[in-house]
């Protein structure tokens, strides 16, 4: 017979989207690492590439990933927020090189804006909002 092994049940409510140009994936790793007990609580989405490099390097974070950002993943998180299921946008963005989706970099943070997600593209900009999710200023549901 064999043993179950119980797994904690997946996190509900409205998710945290996370993407980083490559030159930024490993500051955005850097910055999962230093808040992994507060990611874990919350659902969480990302871009193909990004979401890979987080999930390699924190297996034990649960991550929907989408598309790959060239490929429509921007687009596809977008399309979440205008659901009403992502509560912040951690988009580390690199502005020093030219992005051949870069319509659609600006589409991401344009909707972002439509519908009032709380949006960073730094570390210290990310972490404030997770200080405002963690005092309740954001709303998880
Ligand atoms: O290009 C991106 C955001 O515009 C990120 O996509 P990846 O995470 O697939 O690299």
């Amino acid at each position: 017979m064999s043993q179950s092994v119980s797994q904690p049940a997946p996190p509900h409510g409205r998710a945290i989207a996370l993407v980083a140009h490559d030159l930024k994936k490993p500051a955005l790793v850097a910055w999962c690492g230093r808040h992994l007990d507060q990611l874990r609580r919350f659902p969480l989405i990302a871009t193909g590439t990004t979401g890979g490099r987080i999930q390699d390097a924190f297996p034990e974070l649960q991550i929907e990933r989408m598309k790959s950002g060239p490929q429509g993943g921007d687009q596809q998180i977008g399309a979440r927020i205008v659901e009403g299921r992502v509560m912040a946008l951690i988009f580390f963005v690199d502005p020093l090189t030219p992005m051949p989706h870069d319509v659609d970099v600006k589409a991401l943070t344009r909707i972002a804006t439509v519908y009032d997600i709380p949006c960073a593209q730094s570390s210290v900009t990310a972490d404030c909002i997770l200080y405002a999710i963690r005092d309740g200023h954001i709303a998880v549901g």
